[in-house]
């Protein structure tokens, strides 16, 4: 079976999905972008893919679920990875040297408290170990990586300061794709709807959400998007605590759909503690 994840090696993904598929059949294939791993799913070019949907200290990584919008995949699990995070930088440098910081912006969003104290620019890459590889490529004294403690050692960096992320407690939920829904439905506890409103009118969410809570379905997630079409109009990502094949879930798609809103049923899943 082929896994994709956010590559280059060394990243949460890359430990996430290394956790999750502990199985060594696996051939593994990195991207270079959250999108790209969703593409490649949708594709056909890997079987399942794994891609991060929420941090504790920063909420949702918005690339996931812009990509769920334009990609036609199937959200069959979910890990949840606990995430420690900290500043790599070159051998020889000091941290007091260090003026700029490089990673992913969901990562630099998790330091934000360490990032103002030592008073550095940020600057956005692709993933928290594509950071830290140009990092090693760049021969910068004065720039730092924020990545994990197995990017330092691949990318050969040193730990200028440890566990920076603003709270100790610090998590990454992840989504488990495959292209279509495979045999283990029944099993499911959690599903993720999309749900498009086609028109605006006063009381939209609280009726949307009065659906769920009328037929007694405990909601363990909200976000909205813009629909990017128009500016102050939204699409809601709803996680439910109950599986697609339950009857009230179904009824509530039938009736979120009859009050004309388009519903995607996007995965049904279960958690799993990495
Ligand atoms: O860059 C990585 O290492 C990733 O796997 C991405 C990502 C993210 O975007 O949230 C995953 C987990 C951590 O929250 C930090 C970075």
């Amino acid at each position: 079976m082929k896994v994709g994840y956010l590559g280059p090696k060394g990243t949460f993904s890359e430990e996430a999905a290394l956790r999750y598929f502990s199985d060594l059949e696996n051939e593994t294939i990195m991207y270079s972008t959250i999108f790209d791993v969703l593409e490649a799913v949708d594709e056909g070019q890997v079987d399942k893919g794994i891609v991060p949907i929420e941090n504790a200290i920063e909420g949702t990584i918005t690339m996931t679920t812009d990509g769920l919008v334009n990609h036609d995949v199937w959200i069959e699990g979910e890990a949840v990875l606990p995430v420690k995070l900290h500043l790599l930088a070159l051998k020889g440098a000091k941290l007091e040297d260090i003026k700029e910081i490089w990673s992913i912006p969901p990562a630099l969003a998790q330091c934000r408290v360490f990032t103002k104290e030592v008073r550095a620019e940020t600057k956005h890459f692709s993933s928290t170990s594509g950071a830290a590889e140009a990092l090693s490529q760049s021969g910068r004294l004065d720039a730092g990586a924020v990545a994990s403690e197995l990017a330092a050692q691949i990318f050969d960096l040193e730990i200028a300061k440890r566990d920076i992320h603003d709270n100790n407690c610090n998590s990454t939920r992840f989504l488990i794709l495959s292209k279509t829904p495979n045999g283990n439905i029944h099993e499911t506890d959690k599903s993720m709807l999309m749900i498009t409103p086609t028109e605006d009118r006063p009381g939209l969410l609280a009726i949307i959400l009065n659906v769920f809570s009328s037929l007694d379905i405990n909601l363990s997630w909200i976000e909205s998007r813009p629909t990017k079409k128009k500016l102050g109009t939204y699409r809601f990502f709803i996680e439910a605590a109950l599986g697609v094949h339950e009857a009230n879930l179904k009824k509530a798609v039938t009736i979120l759909e009859a009050y004309g809103h388009e519903v995607k049923v996007l995965g049904s899943y279960k958690t799993k503690k990495l």
